[in-house]
């Protein structure tokens, strides 16, 4: 890392031949204008998850990951109609040319922490239905949800940011994420030792389907990359008390690639096991990601289809699972 800033405008970093993946430090962004107006897919210093909820979820996963096949797959991702429940290994394809990705997951979406009986049901459309929970290990879902929700609270003040850096009002995406549609994933990555089959990595070549992705990987792993403007690919190194911020393509389509999103992949070459915590932040699933009008021009007119939130995420997660559905 040569060193953390100056602070970056994202509209200056959309094309970014970067090198090295830039730290900000949220403490700055407490403080002045110009600061909150600082953005990025960067690596976020001072996010305030704390840590023993992070490792909570981490033991929790790693527990969980250590449960027999037979047991794991009892809540299939395959079977639910929301994509929630466990990914087996080869699972699912993020990169279509490749043949399956060398990771087991298990995803699920926003749900109270303690449910009150006033809990307002969602209507999530395309991607309506509730979350599935593995009976074992005892405490998972609490660990799961904590983190869960310690990472929502970080995502929500991300969002300020993003609406300045767009010379939009603060509060822009404060009514389009009032029950956030995030999704979060504990992943395990075994160790891919040897000669290693190229379209069989960790997670293949891809962009996440949301506004951005909040991202917790081991310490002492190497295995993330990103790819910059010069077709390059980028570690990002993990680096304790830190999470990677990344665009996804609900950003993009919405500010029609203003904010573009990141090509990453990730392979675990380190002969040790790898866990990681992406948390897909996007909008409520009804929002309809329209082109901002300060995103269009005549040197840049409006590129997407406009699609709701939740049509998208869901037609982008079919396309993932396809590979491997006809073999349940
Ligand atoms: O495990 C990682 O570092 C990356 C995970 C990822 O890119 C994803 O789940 O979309
Ligand atoms: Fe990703």
């Amino acid at each position: 890392m040569s060193k953390p800033g100056p602070l970056l405008f994202a509209r200056e970093r959309t094309d970014s031949t970067f090198e090295e993946i830039p730290i900000i430090d949220l403490k700055d962004a407490n403080g002045s204008l110009t600061a909150r107006r600082a953005i990025a897919e960067e690596i976020l210093k001072n996010h305030g998850i704390p840590e023993p909820v992070i490792s909570q979820a981490v033991d929790s996963a790693k527990e969980f990951f250590a449960l027999p096949l037979s047991t794991k797959m009892d809540i299939d991702i395959h079977k639910s109609s929301n994509f929630k429940g466990y990914t087996a290994l080869l699972g699912e394809n993020t990169n279509p040319e490749n043949r399956g990705d060398m990771h087991e997951g298990f995803d699920f979406g926003w749900e109270e922490l303690y449910p009150s009986s006033d809990s307002a049901p969602r209507h999530d459309g395309a991607m309506a239905g509730v979350n599935v929970w593995p009976e074992h290990p005892p405490g998972f879902r609490e660990s799961a949800l904590s983190y869960y929700h310690a990472a929502i609270k970080l995502g929500k003040s991300l969002f300020p940011l993003f609406a300045l850096a767009l010379d939009l009002p603060e509060d822009f995406f404060e009514d389009k994420t009032t029950k956030p549609a995030a999704i979060m994933r504990l992943l395990y990555y075994p160790p891919q030792t040897g000669v290693v089959d190229d379209r069989v990595q960790g997670i293949g070549a891809h962009t996440d389907y949301e506004c951005f992705t909040i991202l917790w990987q081991q310490a002492e792993v190497k295995a993330l990359q990103v790819l910059n403007a010069n077709g390059k690919w980028i570690d990002a190194v993990p680096i304790p008390g830190t999470v990677v911020l990344n665009i996804g393509d609900q950003f993009a389509r919405w500010t029609n690639d203003v904010f573009k999103s990141t090509v990453h992949r990730a392979i675990n070459r380190s002969g040790v096991e790898r866990y990681s915590i992406p948390l897909f932040f996007g909008s409520d699933y009804d929002v309809k990601l329209e082109a901002l009008p300060s995103c269009v021009s005549e040197d840049n007119p409006a590129k997407y289809k406009v699609v709701t939130a939740g049509d998208y995420v869901k037609s982008r997660l079919e396309a993932t699972y396809a590979h491997s559905k006809s073999e349940d």
